[in-house]
């Protein structure tokens, strides 16, 4: 079972919260954000319902990112096709929210870093992928919970939700996405709370895309009460490419091209990240090498 950890309070990643994002068709002339200039990205969120039967859908996926690779981004594929199959909602937006550096989960680089590759994952090879830097640049660990009710706050209260055709609001329904070994997770005993289960399940809910190796059914039937607001999405393909493995293979100095998007490839080597063990979820030493995204 996973420890969750919330060690004291760190301050942000100030290696990289003033530089610009190199190259970045989105993000040019944005610097990481920090907590004071930190505004919700909205760029890709479909304004207006194309079909008026149907209910307004966020799809949020919470996790490490360290890195992002194509697997996290084919959630999201899998899950558009789900959705559109399967259900009466309709996508309008959908959103990687990387985890606060204070998870301290083993090989998780640092916030500015994971939030660099999975903007650079999302902008240069989707075109409705978004990355909320939000939960990533708080202070202190945010639990789901509170991060979807961020996203439910942004959507529906700041942004008043999407249109009709015809003009009138809708609510947006935000909901999580993960693999199923999170929700498997979700079942053991004192990984969440139970207030916070029924907050994420009954008011939210989830997608689960079925991940080799983490058994669902045992999973799904600790949270039946919950079971109308939990859809399970098979991998027709199986894939199970993991950020572990992928962390693994770069400290071996093998090659990951093709396993995640060329950019984050590039920007990995470059940054020289992942290269050995004692990756810091803490800013690299001042003397490390690190190519300046600004260069
Ligand atoms: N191969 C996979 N199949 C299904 N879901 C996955 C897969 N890899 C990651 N996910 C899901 O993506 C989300 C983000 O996960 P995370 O960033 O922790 O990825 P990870 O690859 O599991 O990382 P790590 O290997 O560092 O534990 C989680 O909900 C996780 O369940
Ligand atoms: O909110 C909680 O109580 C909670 C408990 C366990 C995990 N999570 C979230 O689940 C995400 C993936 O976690 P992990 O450990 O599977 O990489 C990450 O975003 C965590 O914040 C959240």
């Amino acid at each position: 079972m996973r420890q969750r950890d919330h060690p004291p309070t760190i301050s942000p990643h100030p290696g990289l919260a003033n530089r610009k994002l190199h190259n970045n068709p989105f993000d040019t002339d944005t610097p990481i954000p920090t907590p004071s200039t930190y505004r919700f990205p909205h760029h890709r969120v479909q304004p207006v319902l194309k079909d008026a039967t149907k209910t307004p859908l966020v799809l949020v996926a919470c996790g490490s990112f360290s890195p992002v690779t194509y697997l996290h981004l084919r959630m999201f594929e899998m899950a558009k096709d789900y959705v559109r199959q399967n259900t009466e909602f309709e996508i309008v937006g959908a959103y990687l929210s990387p985890v606060n550096d204070t998870y301290r989960k083993a090989g998780l680089l640092c916030a500015g870093h994971r939030i660099n590759m999975c903007t650079m994952a999302s902008e240069r090879t989707s075109r409705w992928l978004m990355v909320d830097p939000w939960e990533a640049i708080q202070p202190e660990y945010q639990r789901t919970a509170v991060v979807l009710d961020h996203f439910d706050y942004e959507i529906n209260e700041v942004l008043g939700g999407v249109k009709t055709a015809d003009g009138e609001r809708r609510n947006v329904q935000v909901m999580l996405l993960a693999g199923s070994d999170l929700i498997s997770t979700m079942g053991e005993p004192g990984v969440w709370s139970y207030a916070d289960l029924d907050h994420i399940l009954g008011k939210y809910g989830t997608f689960i895309v079925e991940r080799a190796g983490a058994g669902i059914d045992q999973a799904v039937d600790s949270l039946a009460r919950w079971r109308d607001n939990i859809y399970i999405i098979s991998q027709l393909i199986q894939n199970d490419v993991s950020s572990t493995k992928v962390r693994l293979f770069l400290r071996r100095g093998l090659s990951v091209r093709y396993l995640l998007p060329s950019p984050v490839v590039d920007y990995i080597e470059e940054n020289n990240l992942y290269s050995d063990d004692s990756t810091p979820a803490q800013p690299a030493a001042k003397d490390s090498k690190k190519v300046d995204p600004q260069s």
